[in-house]
């Protein structure tokens, strides 16, 4: 039987990879830092997946309930021998997971060396992340301590993937008694990138699709599509909205993502020398969220929000590839500056940022937690852009 290991065993993990390899008939492990969940789901030994089609409502139930767990830290030695000689992993992990992943590849790296193993092994790199493979190599470099291994040469394939489902818990009304059910859309493929060796294979997934170019594909859904759904949010959830076709159906809220989205895909368009898109298609980017069919919750979109306001992610990183190209990015950091007065006991998040500008005020909380350089001039420049409009949210004791 063809094997994957899939690292990360959470909504993604389970509800896109887990789903797609099982079909395909593939001996599925999960492997997860998290315990609990490792031991939950290896006790249940099934979960369901609902995958509901966007445009016309239908859905369709999958139950998994044939895979192995392995817990990343516990079972460590058998982990990284299943990492070591897996021919198809593939994960589905937070952009800050990706250290110990690396970590973990690397020690896999070492005991392929120390065991002569050679066979080739596709590791797909899944996450919400512009450069996320190059961030891995330096990763995997560094651990190594060998700033000029190629792991390629060493058969060990890092290739980008798209990972894209859209996977949530069940509402409180569909819960059942599977601990581990997710519900989402039913995105039939993993785009991932048309390495030339892992298109020579002969028993390729059949779920891969092989995408030239797949680095820009990434800056594309992060920098031009999640950036409008955390817009949309960040404005909505100011106005006491809880769900996405709330905030799509918001004049005010849409009208910020639509232009933000506008700004947003300028730049990527010159950066990445793609197509210009229709107005039509733009507007699509929000409209897309107007169905009450396929809510989601604006708490989702915006969970971890210190992680979404990062240099790299979905505002500070379209809005500097806008100036870049000369484009301002006015609506982008407008809606940024919702997220600097996003209050939320459920979300600690929230709470640190509203302590960091109690202390140490609004300028510094944004310098750090964008990690902005203010001795660069563009940079500084989307620090004041997102300084003054967070000025026109707030009160002002004259
Ligand atoms: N959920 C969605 O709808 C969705 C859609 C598109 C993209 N994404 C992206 O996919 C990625 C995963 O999202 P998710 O919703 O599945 O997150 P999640 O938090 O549900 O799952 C991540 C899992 O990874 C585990 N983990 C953390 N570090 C690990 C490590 N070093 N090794 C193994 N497991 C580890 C966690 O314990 C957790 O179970 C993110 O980058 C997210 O932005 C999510
Ligand atoms: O997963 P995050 O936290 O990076 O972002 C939340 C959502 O924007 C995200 O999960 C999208 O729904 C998904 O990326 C599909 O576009």
């Amino acid at each position: 039987m063809k094997e994957a290991l899939i690292v990360g065993a959470g909504l993604s993990g389970r509800g896109m990879l887990g789903e797609m390899y099982n079909s395909d008939n593939f001996d599925i492990t999960f492997a997860d830092t998290n315990s609990e969940l490792i031991d939950g789901l290896k006790k249940q030994g099934y979960y369901t997946v609902k995958m509901t089609d966007i445009k016309s409502g239908v859905f369709k139930k999958s139950t998994i309930s044939h895979f192995h767990t392995l817990d990343v830290l516990r079972d460590h030695d058998k982990y990284i021998q299943k990492l070591a000689t897996t021919k198809y992993i593939s994960s589905a992990l937070m952009p800050e997971d990706f250290e110990l992943f690396a970590k973990n590849i690397a020690e896999a790296i070492e005991y392929r060396n120390k065991h002569s193993i050679n066979n080739k092994i596709y590791i797909t790199l899944g996450a919400n992340y512009v450069g996320l493979r190059q961030l891995v190599i330096t990763l995997i470099r560094k651990y190594l301590k060998d700033n000029e291994y190629d792991c390629e040469k060493q058969n060990v394939f890092l290739i980008m993937s798209i990972v894209n489902r859209k996977n949530l818990m069940p509402e409180e009304k569909e819960k059942t008694s599977d601990k581990y059910q997710v519900v989402g859309d039913n995105k039939s493929v993993l785009r991932v990138d048309n390495n030339k060796s892992l298109s020579e294979e002969k028993d390729l997934p059949n779920f891969f699709v092989l995408e030239n170019n797949l680095d820009a594909a990434m800056a594309v859904k992060i920098w031009t599509g999640n950036v409008v759904q955390c817009s949309m949010a960040f404005v909505a959830l100011s106005k006491g909205m809880q769900f996405t076709d709330e905030a799509a159906n918001d004049e005010q809220a849409s009208k910020y993502a639509y232009y933000a989205s506008k700004e947003a895909f300028a730049g990527v368009q010159k950066e990445y020398n793609l197509n210009p898109r229709t107005d039509e298609e733009t507007k699509y980017t929000v409209n897309i969220f107007k169905s009450k069919d396929f809510r989601d919750s604006l708490f989702r979109i915006t969970r971890e929000p210190l992680r979404k306001f990062k240099h790299n992610d979905r505002f500070i990183g379209p809005a500097l590839c806008a100036l870049k190209h000369g484009i301002l990015p006015f609506y982008i950091t407008k809606c940024l500056a919702y997220g600097f007065i996003y209050k939320n006991e459920n979300e600690p998040d929230t709470l640190k940022v509203q302590n960091k500008i109690k202390n140490e005020g609004i300028d510094n909380a944004i310098t750090e937690f964008c990690g902005l350089n203010m001795k660069d001039e563009k940079e500084k420049l989307v620090h004041d852009l997102i300084l003054n409009n967070y000025l026109e949210l707030v009160k002002c004791d004259l």
